[in-house]
C-alpha cells in the first residue's frame, strides 16, 4: 500500500516537473515572438540603463585611465607610423559611420533597424578596462589591419585567462573592418582559429590580418595574435567573408 503511495506520489512529482519545463519553455517563446513582432532585434523588455547606446561624442579607441604602458607605447608607434599616410588610424566615428550604414542594409530576410539610435557593437559594451580596449590602423596598400587589444577582467574564460570567445571576436571584428573597407560590406563565412598559447588577462596583443585572395565576392584573410614585444604568438586565424549580395536582398 505504502509502495503504492510513494509510486503515484513519484509519478504526480514528475508530472508537475515536466509541466512547469512547458510553461517555462512556453513563456520563454512568447517573450520572443513578443520581442520580433516589436521588429526590434534585442528582447522587448527595458534594459534601460544596463544597454551602452551608440554615441559619436566619444572616441573610445583613444587612450584611456585603464590603458596600461605597453597599450600607450604601440598606440603611439602606430600614431607616427600614420604620419607619412601609409597607416591610418580608425577613429571610433569611422566604425560608427559603419555600423549606421550597416543599419540600414537589407539582406537575407533580416529587416533594416528602424530605430535611430542602436546599441553600441559587443565589443563596446563594457565599461572603460573591463572589457575590450582596443585601437585599429589599417593600410590600404598591402590591405592590412592592425588592432592593438588589451582584454579585461569580464572577459575572463579560465582563471586569469582570456576567453577564446573575446579573442575571436577580437579578430572577427578587425578583419570584418578590413574586408569592409576592401570590398565593401561582408559578412563572416567561416573563421578558422588555432589557439596556440592562452593570453593573461589585461596584457597587450597585436592582432594583424591581412587579405590573402580575393575571388569575385570572396575574401580570404589570414591573421595572427602576437604579443606586444611580437615573442608569443597566441593565436593564427583563416577565414572567408562573402561580399553581401543585396540585389538578392528582400527590400
Ligand atoms: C563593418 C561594420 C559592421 C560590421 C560589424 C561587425 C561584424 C562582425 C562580423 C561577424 O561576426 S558577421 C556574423 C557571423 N556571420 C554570419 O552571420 C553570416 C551568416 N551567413 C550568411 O549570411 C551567408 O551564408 C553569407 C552572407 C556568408 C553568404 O551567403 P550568400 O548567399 O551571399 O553567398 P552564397 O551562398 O551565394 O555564396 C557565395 C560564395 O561564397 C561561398 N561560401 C559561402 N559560404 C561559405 C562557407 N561557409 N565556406 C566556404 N565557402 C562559402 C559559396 O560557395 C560561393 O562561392 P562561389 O561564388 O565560388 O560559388
Amino acid at each position: 500500500m505504502r509502495e503504492g503511495l510513494r509510486a503515484t506520489l513519484a509519478v504526480s512529482a514528475g508530472f508537475w516537473c515536466a509541466l512547469g519545463e512547458m510553461l517555462r519553455s512556453c513563456a520563454a517563446r512568447l517573450r520572443m515572438l513578443g520581442a520580433l513582432r516589436k521588429d526590434e532585434h534585442w528582447p522587448a523588455r527595458n534594459l534601460g540603463p544596463a544597454l551602452r547606446w551608440f554615441s559619436s561624442e566619444k572616441d573610445f579607441c583613444l587612450p584611456n585611465p585603464s590603458w596600461s604602458e605597453d597599450l600607450r607605447h604601440l598606440f603611439h608607434q602606430f600614431m607616427k607610423k600614420c604620419e607619412d599616410g601609409s597607416w591610418t588610424y580608425i577613429s571610433e566615428k569611422e566604425m560608427l559611420d559603419l555600423q549606421k550604414k550597416a543599419s540600414e542594409l537589407s539582406f537575407q530576410n533580416v529587416k533594416p533597424m528602424k530605430k535611430k539610435q542602436f546599441p553600441s557593437t559587443l565589443t563596446r559594451n563594457f565599461q572603460e578596462g573591463l572589457g575590450f580596449e582596443y585601437a585599429m590602423f589599417y593600410n590600404k596598400d598591402e590591405r592590412r589591419i592592425v588592432c592593438l587589444f588589451q582584454g579585461g577582467p569580464l572577459l575572463q574564460g579560465f582563471p586569469g585567462l582570456l576567453h577564446g570567445g573575446a579573442i575571436v571576436t577580437m579578430v572577427d571584428y578587425s578583419i570584418s573592418i578590413l574586408s569592409t573597407k576592401t570590398i565593401g560590406f561582408t559578412m563572416t563565412a567561416y573563421i578558422n582559429i588555432t589557439y596556440k598559447r592562452p593570453i593573461p588577462i589585461g596584457s597587450v596583443v597585436v592582432i594583424n590580418g591581412q587579405v590573402d585572395k580575393i575571388e569575385e565576392r570572396k575574401v580570404f584573410l589570414s591573421s595572427s595574435v602576437h604579443s606586444a614585444d611580437e615573442k608569443t604568438l597566441y593565436s593564427e586565424a583563416t577565414s572567408l567573408f562573402v561580399q553581401l549580395n543585396l540585389e538578392k536582398s528582400e527590400t
